[in-house]
């Protein structure tokens, strides 16, 4: 049988495909986006980073063996540490203040994805949990390894995105993932493959979204 994580990749293909065809990404890949998305982005996803982290905690907790426990837990410490800690660098340089930061508010889509992926983790099992925690990862490593390969934009900011997303320790850490998926997936019934299915496209629909999202710059008005 195929191996679970190329099902769904191909089941996902089609929003995979408007991921790479989306303007915020071409414009990442270009050097031609505008700084006033990036920065909405750059605000919204540090707090996509936070819910991503409890997500991590979650998955550390319900992981099936200790070698995946240890794995979570790096990947938790990973993302409060250092992604977290170049966001805030990013931040800094794009004039965004500490103090705006700590302001900002979830937007709805970054409040959709987050509620999801935490309530894969209390409701679902492991498997739906890893599911939709999986087009994150991927997703950001496709996108990064293919705009690497078309060369790096003049803008720095954006060159150190696609350095970081197709750097080797982030496509080990994917391959990892991918292993894990499809252990598990060889053991899933077939009403559990569908659970896993379809949380691993609702994830990849709201990784599209999240570039609308900055790229049509819904902003809230402060309450
Ligand atoms: C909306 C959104 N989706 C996926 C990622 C990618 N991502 C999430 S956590 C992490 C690294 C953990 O160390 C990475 C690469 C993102 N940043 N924002």
């Amino acid at each position: 049988m195929i191996p679970l994580s190329d099902a769904l990749r191909s089941a996902a293909d089609g929003i995979w495909q408007a991921q790479h065809n989306h303007p915020f990404v071409r414009g990442l890949g270009d050097g031609s986006l505008d700084a006033a998305a990036f920065r909405l982005w750059i605000r919204q996803d540090y707090l996509f980073l936070i819910e991503y982290s409890r997500l991590c905690a979650l998955a550390a907790a319900r992981a099936p063996d200790l070698e995946t426990m240890r794995r979570f837990a790096e990947l938790l410490h990973e993302t409060l540490n250092v992604e977290m800690d170049l966001h805030r660098s990013y931040c800094t340089e794009l004039g965004i203040t500490e103090a705006e930061l700590e302001r900002e508010e979830r937007a709805p889509t970054t409040q959709g994805y987050t509620d999801f992926l935490l309530r894969s983790a209390a409701v679902g099992d492991f498997a739906e949990l890893l599911a939709a925690l999986l087009p994150c990862m991927w997703g950001f490593s496709e996108i990064g390894t293919r705009l690497a390969e078309t060369g790096l934009p003049q803008n720095q900011g954006y060159a150190k995105w696609i350095s970081m997303y197709s750097s080797r320790e982030f496509t080990d850490l994917v391959a990892w993932l991918r292993e894990l998926t499809n252990e598990i997936g060889a053991e899933l019934s077939g009403a559990a493959r569908e659970r896993v299915r379809n949380a691993f496209m609702i994830s990849s629909r709201y990784e599209l979204a999240f570039w609308e999202m900055a790229w049509t710059r819904q902003e809230w008005p402060a309450h």
